[in-house]
């Protein structure tokens, strides 16, 4: 698939995400891998909800240089990070809903488990409800060099699949292309809300 038909798969997502109340205000960020060295990211402050293919930003992926000077996502650091880490990985969509901020604080571990949902097959190398599924779940940083340092440490002995949490601020999760980052994304918000509701219900 050509990079214009994948940003403009991007720009769709970023609607529909919007539509879906995953990013309010200017909450949330997406990105494209173009080739091994540059990826697109959306422009920091936006409402993701209403993006063109003109507020995706060219960024260097080894060194978050910004050819163009303008002001890609705050976020980019993390981006870079996952494009660097995981070279299938093809987009990127990071989302403040409101179940996946509020999980993030009622688990107090470095991880979520989902296990018995039949809804963990949405992501990628998963065949059965049995399996457990971790989400890595990392303490919300501003400084963003440093909580990427801290996902890189824990990367480098723990692989990452499909994505990561940040406790208070939201997901991040990605696929090898727009089409499986968007299943990710609404497979993860299905099982997050399930699981919130399922520790409500049982006082866990
Ligand atoms: C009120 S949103 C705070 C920043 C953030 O977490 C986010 O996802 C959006 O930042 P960006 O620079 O990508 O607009
Ligand atoms: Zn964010």
């Amino acid at each position: 698939m050509t990079d214009d038909t994948q940003l403009m798969q991007l720009v769709a997502a970023c609607h529909w995400i919007g539509s879906k109340g995953w990013a309010p205000a200017t909450g949330g960020n997406m990105s494209l891998r173009q080739d091994d060295q540059h990826c697109l990211l959306s422009e920091s402050g936006k409402d993701k909800g209403t993006l063109s293919a003109e507020d995706f930003i060219q960024v260097q992926i080894a060194t978050n240089h910004v050819p163009s000077g303008r002001k890609p996502s705050a976020e980019t650091g993390l981006h870079t990070l996952i494009y660097r880490l995981y070279p299938e990985a093809g987009a990127i969509l990071h989302t403040h809903s409101v179940n996946a901020t509020v999980l993030s604080r009622v688990v107090k571990h470095a991880a979520i488990v989902l296990q018995g949902y039949e809804m963990q097959k949405t992501l990628r190398g998963q065949h059965s409800h049995l399996d457990a599924v971790t989400i890595p779940l990392f303490d919300n940083h501003q400084d963003m060099d440093a909580l990427a340092q801290r996902i890189a440490f824990f990367a480098s002995k723990t692989p990452i699949n499909w994505g990561f949490l940040l406790r208070g601020h939201g997901l991040t999760c990605w696929g090898r292309d727009v089409s499986e980052a968007r299943r990710h994304l609404e497979g993860l918000e299905f099982l997050f809300q399930c699981e919130l509701q399922r520790r409500q219900r049982e006082a866990l």
